[in-house]
This record gives structure tokens, sequence and C-alpha cells, in this order.
């Protein structure tokens, strides 16, 4: 590939004597040069081929098109040639430098008016040249605007150019992805029905805006935010209050170009004649006004790069990986075109809501007319309040996140900026039926979400991004990762409760489910419902509390045997005691054995009372009956008082036997059933004395036996023993 122009202009690197760097782009380094047959400096750019990813018909179509362009405002090349890896392209030099190394070096805050209007009537120049000649720069702005030392200006940097004659039909649309994000023109984004030389007077309208500030509006974002912003806000512009310093013709020079609508905007032929320009100035006016007392170009670079170094090493501290955001890059100038999806996508990933600092940042002059841009604000989309108020920092809300307003202000648009989106970041089917159908509704915010709310730092200084940070990490509710359902179908963790809380009694009472009354029929509902829901207290219940298990007591009452006759009386309260009171004591069981032997002696003495009675009356026979009642009557443990009565009853009829000896014999009874009754009462007697009898053989056999016991233990007698000795 050998290029050489009507000056011929060697093409050996032998020939080239190379000084130092005074450019650097993504894929390229220039340097100061020189010729050395023609004694004459020049500006060398090596295109590092193995950067370039064998784009070798991109390196062809640039060169081809820098040789044989002929303008005086569109740099143009004297010859290319490959040297070792690099591809060698000779060209004009450019001793001022770009635009926007000029204005990194001594206009942080932009030109004056008549600079910008040379600047740009010179650049327009250029597209209206290109235009006529079916090219589309596609990569216009400040960095790719050289001015030579006499002030003259040209057009750089065909990169990304594209020819529309290319396939010989005379194709006036394209449809590829190249381009500066902060430049890009919003069809260019959203790749839908391509674009044409329109996409060059749209960056044309943001390279005003960047002369104008210093920096392109978005150039503080990531690009995946700046097509973001590009697509959803209104169109950027010049702020009535805030670029007061500017004209009127500037502002509407500007919005002409920042139409999202294509064919609304002018072309370049039509917008040399805007009656901005008539201030544009001569070559030398522009040399004077930006580029005296400037140091040569190399060392403006060199100083340049010592910043950019400075600062990378803080955004590192400070954010780690994040140095390839734009504005290191910009700040490089670098514009970053050729970039391609799958690298946005990858910097959606690292997304971060936060501005890095910048240069200016770092020197404490940024100015908050800058932030103001950031955000897109037209003047003429501000309200009048915040177009008068100079201190009223843009929200989010000023399009970027009023979905309501953002079709609204995109009226002019031809395409949804949201379709725009879906077509520029192959959206999947899945990724679309993730959103809802409806554009205007949720999809735009799972976009956003999507690319822009992986933010998780809030590290804003009280800036715009301040609002958008707060307002991005409001997901949408159906994109909360954090709240899963609990297949249980308890919304609550199951670590709600403290795992290691000691749960007492009570507590666990009131942990505890209610238990459903249950519906027990008969006399246990009374006492079911006692149990579970209305369990008196140990006062009110008709009996001490004898066990606790869980939530229920048993009570003594509720343990004894029904009826009155089967109650014991407490020696206290009357009450009844139960009879298997466990663990009593002999001192507490000595008031109930006194109460025992008194309530016993009190019914003996009843019961003697009426056998006398009916002894008297009725003769021992009806006495023996009573006696007989009263013993069906009791109760199995009153049958020991009831034997004591009865052997003091016998006992009388002994003495009284013996004292009338053969009386009892010869008692005539009455009747029949009085003679059986008799007998009876003479075999109760003779059992009586048997059991008596067999009782004390009881005891004796008893006693026997523990003393044959206590021979057979041992240890006993053992310790018994050891004891004696
Ligand atoms: N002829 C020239 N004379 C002086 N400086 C130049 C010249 N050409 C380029 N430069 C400087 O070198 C920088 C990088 O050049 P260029 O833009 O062509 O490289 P690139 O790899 O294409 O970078 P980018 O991606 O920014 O376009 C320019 O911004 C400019 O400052």
């Amino acid at each position: 590939m050998e290029h050489i122009s009507e000056k011929r202009f060697p093409c050996n690197a032998n020939d080239y004597r190379l000084y130092e760097e005074v450019g650097e782009g993504v894929s390229a380094t220039v340097y100061r040069a020189l010729c050395i047959p023609l004694n004459e400096i020049v500006a060398i750019k090596a295109l590092d081929l193995e950067k370039c990813n064998n784009d070798f018909d991109g390196i062809r179509r640039e060169v081809q098109t820098m040789i044989l362009i002929d303008h005086p405002n569109v740099l143009r090349a004297h010859c290319s040639f490959t040297a070792d890896h690099s591809l060698w392209v000779v060209m004009p030099y450019m001793a001022g430098g770009s635009c926007l190394h000029i204005m990194k070096s001594a206009f942080p805050e932009g030109f004056e008016e008549p600079v910008i209007a040379t600047l740009l009537r010179e650049t327009l120049k250029a597209l209206v040249y290109l235009h006529a000649h079916g090219h589309i720069h596609r990569d216009v702005k400040a960095g790719n605007i050289l001015i030579d030392s006499n002030g003259a200006v040209k057009l750089a940097d065909f990169g990304v150019s594209a020819c529309m004659f290319d396939t010989g039909d005379r194709q006036r649309s394209r449809n590829t992805f190249v381009g500066t994000p902060c430049w890009m023109a919003p069809e260019v984004m959203h790749q839908l029905h391509g674009y044409d030389f329109k996409a060059d007077i749209w960056s044309f309208g943001i390279t005003a805006l960047e002369l104008a500030h210093g920096h392109a509006p978005f150039s503080r974002y990531p690009p995946m935010k700046v097509l973001l912003m590009t697509l959803q806000n209104a169109p950027p512009g010049l702020d009535y209050e805030r670029d007061r310093r500017f004209s009127k013709s500037f502002r509407e020079l500007v919005a002409a170009c920042l139409v999202k609508d294509p064919k609304k905007r002018p072309t370049s032929e039509k917008l040399l004649k805007h009656h901005f320009f008539k201030q544009a100035r001569s070559y030398d006016y522009l040399a004077h006004a930006i580029l005296d007392d400037l140091p040569p170009l190399g060392e403006r670079f060199r100083i340049l790069k010592a910043q950019e170094a400075d600062l990378l090493v803080q955004n590192n501290a400070l954010y780690g990986d994040q140095e390839h955001l734009s504005q290191q890059e910009y700040i490089r100038g670098i514009s970053a075109w050729n970039f391609n999806l799958d690298d946005i996508k990858s910097q959606a990933a690292l997304i971060q809501d936060y501005d890095l600092p910048t240069a200016e940042d770092l020197n404490g002059s940024r100015k908050l007319r800058d932030e103001y841009d950031d955000v897109g604000i037209t003047a003429e989309g501000l309200s009048p309040e915040r177009a008068n108020d100079s201190n009223a920092a843009p929200s989010q809300e000023d399009g970027f996140n009023d979905l309501h307003d953002l079709e609204n202000s995109l009226a002019s648009f031809p395409i949804k900026p949201l379709q725009a989106l879906k077509g520029c970041f192959d959206i999947g089917e899945d990724d679309e039926g993730a959103t809802s159908p409806n554009w205007k509704g949720t999809s735009v915010l799972d976009i956003e979400q999507q690319f822009l709310t992986k933010t998780s730092l809030d590290q804003t200084t009280g800036k715009n991004e301040g609002e958008n940070s707060g307002r991005s990490s409001s997901l949408p509710h159906h994109v909360v990762p954090e709240h899963k359902k609990f297949l249980s179908g308890s919304l609550i963790p199951d670590n709600a409760f403290s795992p290691k809380k000691v749960i007492g009694e009570g507590d666990r009472d009131s942990l505890q489910p209610k238990i459903p009354e249950r519906n027990y029929s008969g006399p246990m509902l009374y006492r079911q419902r006692r149990d579970t829901n209305s369990l008196p207290s140990a006062e009110d219940t008709s009996g001490a509390v004898i066990q606790r298990k869980g939530r229920f007591k048993v009570t003594s009452a509720e343990l004894s045997p029904k009826g009155p006759m089967n109650n014991l009386f407490s020696p206290v309260s009357g009450g009844p005691v139960s009879p298997r009171t466990p663990n009593f004591t002999a001192a507490s069981l000595l008031p109930s054995l006194q109460c025992v032997l008194q309530q016993n002696t009190m019914q003996r003495e009843e019961i003697i009372r009426l056998i006398k009675y009916v002894e008297e009356t009725s003769g021992k026979a009806c006495c023996l009956a009573v006696i007989h009642i009263l013993l069906l009557n009791l109760s199995f443990h009153r049958f020991v008082d009831f034997v004591f009565l009865c052997l003091i009853y016998i006992g009388k009829l002994a003495e009284s036997a013996e004292a009338s000896n053969n009386d009892l014999l010869q008692i005539t009874p009455a009747s029949t059933r009085e003679r059986e009754l008799h007998s009876q009462m003479i075999l109760f007697q003779q059992r009586i004395g048997s059991l008596v009898e067999e009782l004390q053989r009881q005891k004796l056999k008893n006693a026997q036996n523990n003393t044959s016991v206590q021979k057979i233990c041992p240890g006993d007698a053992v310790t018994s023993r050891a004891d004696s000795q």
C-alpha cells in the first residue's frame, strides 16, 4: 500500500526522523517528525495494525479518503506506507494541535464566541465539501479539529468516515454502529433506519457545545449512559441563564443542529449560511486568540499525559477498575470510536452512578454550569423557573426518568427511543418477555435498571447524579433479588425469630398456636374448657395446684373422686384434700391426721348415738341393721373406721352377754328376720375374731421376716462389726 502526494513525500521510514509524541488515539500514536529529503516538519500517524483488529478495509478507506480529498479545511495525507507492524500515514503537521488539547491546556471552560464561530465555520466548510462528495465523517468533534500555527483549521481523522459511494449505488445511509457516544446522533445509536450525513450535523452541534463549555454534554458518563441519555433526554443545548455570554444566534445554531429528527436538521450547506457565522474571523485572529502563549504542542501533550496519569492513579485508588470510563478517555483525547457493542455491554456492567473526578474537578475549577449541561437540558426545554434559577441543579426528572415526558419530549423523534435501545443492545426475546410489553411502562425501567441501576454506590456529592442514583436505586418491584419467596409459604424468614432465644414457659405459651376448642359432649365439655381456655388461677381452683404440665395444671379437686363423701376436709379451708398428695412431710400430715381422728370421733359418737337410739326403740336387731346400712354406704377407705366402730359395739355386746350369761342365747327373736340378723351378727363376731387372729399372725410373720433380712445383709453385718469394734 503506497500513496504519494504531488509533493512526492518519500514512502520509506528511514527518510523520516521521529520527534516527540504529539497525540494519541485508540489505535494510533501521532508524532512530530522531519521528512529528511524535503526538510519539512510533518506529522506521522503510526497506526498499530495489531490494534486495528485486522480492519484493513477501514484503514484503506481512511487513507484513500485522506489522499483523495482536496480541501483547505480537510486534513490531507501526503503518503502512507507500512513500517514494521504499523501503518505510517504522513500528513501536514498542525502545530496548534487539536481544539480539544488547546482547551485542556488553556481554555478549560471553552472559547469565546468569535473563536467558536471561526472554528465552526471552517469545520462546516469541510463538512460541506465532504457531504457534497458523498462522505459522512461520523466523528466530528473538537479532538478532530486541528489548527495550524497560522490559525488554519482542518478537520482530521477519517478513521470512521464512510463513503456513501462505496457500493456504487450512491447509498446515502449507513447501518453500522460507529462514532463517539457523546457526539453520536440518536439515529446512529438506534440503528433501525440507518442514518445519513445529517448525523454529522448533530455531531457538529455537540461540538459547538463542546467548544463553548470545554467539554461535550455527558462527557463525564460512560458510553452506555451517554447512549441512554442521548436517546431519552431532551437534546442538550445552551442555557439562557448559564450561557448568557453567548448570543441568541449561537443558541439557535445549536438548537437547529440538535434536533432529534434528522430530517429537521439543516444541511451543512444551509447551516453555513446561518447568521451566527457572521462573527467568524480570520486565521490570524484565531492564532492570536488561542495559540499565543501556548507551549509547543509536544510539551502540552506531555503535560496533559502526566495529568492523565495522575488522574488514573487517583481514580484507580477510588474506584478500582473504572479507568475505562469515557471521561478519562476524553481527557486523553481518545475518541473511543470503533467501540463495539460487546465493549459497551461489558461497560454497562461497570456503570456506577457517580462522577469520576475530572482534571477540572481536581483543580476545583469545575462549574455547576457544566453539570447542568451534562444532564442534557436544552434552553428551550427548560421550564421558566428552571431557566431562571441558575442554582437549581437539574434532576433526572427532566427527562431521564420521567417516562411520560420522555415520549413527549421526543415527539419530533421518528423512532421511539426505547425501541431504539432494543435494537441497539440485542435485547433478546426473553428479556423482552421479562418486561412489560408496554414500552412506555415498565420496560424502560427494566432497561434502565439493566444498564444503569446496577449502581450499588451512591457517592455523588450533591450533584444531579445524586438524584439520579437515588432514583436508580429504586428498583422496579419485580426486580428485587433479595425478596425471594419462602417455599414454606411464609414471607417471614425462618430466622426472623432468633433461634437461640430462650423461650420461657410464658413465652412458649404465647407462641403456642391456639387449639381450636373441641366439642366434647357430656361432662368433659366443661372440664376441657377449663383446661384449655379458661384455666382459673390457683386461687380460683377448688383445689391446690398439684402439678404443672405446660399451661395445664392438675389440681387436687380434679384428682379427687367426685362426691362429698369421698372428700377429706382441709383443716384450714375446709375444702377437699387429696389423699394422694405426694411428697407430704410428716409435719404437714399431722394436722390432717388430727382432723381425721377428730372427724372419726365425731362420726363414731354420732353412730353410737344412733345405735343407742335404735337399741332403745327397736332392739339389738335393729341396731345391727343400722350398722349394716352404714357398712353398705361407707366407702372402702372408711372401712377401718367402720371396723373400729363394730368392734366397740361388739365389745359392748360381749360385755352385755357376759353380764347376762346366756341371756343372748336365751333371747328369743321376735321374728324370723330378727333371728337371721342375730345369726349374722354372731357370724360377724366370729369372722372379726378370725381376722384379729390373722392380723396378729401377719404381724408376727412380718417381725420374723425383718429379723431374717437383717441376718442376710452382709454389709450391715460388716458395718455392725466395725461399729462394735
Ligand atoms: N496532523 C496532526 N498534527 C498534529 N497533531 C495531530 C495531527 N493528527 C493528529 N494529531 C493529534 O493526535 C491526536 C490523535 O490523533 P488521531 O485522532 O488521528 O488518532 P486516532 O487513533 O484516530 O484517535 P481518535 O480515536 O481520538 O480519533 C489528535 O487528537 C491530535 O491531537
